[in-house]
């Protein structure tokens, strides 16, 4: 491998303007991410997400959990949840990004996409609950999926690649201007792990 094949300017900014998206490539050695990919997917308290939209209770296939230093609460699409108390190697990987990026977390929320069939539609996280403008740090584990953010005021798109053991922050005013999504990929047949390390207020 050339060893300087996965260095790159993490401090390059992946969006044109009106927020700070920048993609540190993979953090993790490969053996690592393959490690915490197989003890997150069968040590996590995996839950089918449910949401309440236009009055009608959706349930998801995606499977989500959340974590924290407390047990925060936090709602979004009408669900209010409590989070649990880290495991080991949620708080190991917590560390990890906090050293690589300068920034603090209280807790993070995890999402498990069976296959390529399940995605995440158009949204920002601005939740009440979450700080504002606070730093998001994304870390993605097992099948690498496209990433995309559209600008809500026009049709400005950007997409990224997550590879496995890869990191991705979003900060600044990115979640006022920008959506982002996770597009459905019929090419996808593996399971993937997102892990996104926030900070909750209150
Ligand atoms: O799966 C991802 O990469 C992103 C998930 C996401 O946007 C979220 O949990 O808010
Ligand atoms: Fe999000």
């Amino acid at each position: 491998m050339d060893l300087f094949s996965d260095i790159r300017d993490t401090s390059a900014n992946l969006l044109p303007q009106d927020g700070i998206v920048n993609y540190y490539g993979k953090i993790l050695l490969p053996a690592e991410a393959d490690s915490y990919y197989s003890i997150l997917l069968s040590s996590i308290e995996w839950r089918n997400d449910e949401a309440i939209i236009f009055g009608k209770k959706i349930i998801t296939k995606r499977k989500v959990a959340w974590y924290g230093d407390r047990d925060y609460e936090y709602t979004y699409s009408n669900i209010t949840k409590r989070a649990l108390p880290w495991t080991k190697e949620l708080l190991d990987l917590k560390n990890r990004i906090e050293g690589a990026t300068g920034e603090q977390f209280n807790s993070c929320l995890l999402n498990l996409y069976h296959n390529g069939e399940e995605g995440m539609a158009w949204h920002s996280d601005a939740e009440k609950d979450l700080k504002k403008d606070g730093a998001i740090g994304s870390l993605s584990l097992g099948a690498q999926r496209k990433f995309c953010f559209k600008h809500k005021a026009g049709a400005q798109v950007v997409s990224v690649a997550l590879e496995h053991g890869s990191l991705l922050v979003m900060k600044g005013a990115t979640q006022t201007y920008w959506l982002h999504r996770l597009p459905p990929s019929k090419a996808v047949t593996r399971p993937r792990i997102n892990l996104t390390f926030r900070t909750i207020v209150g």
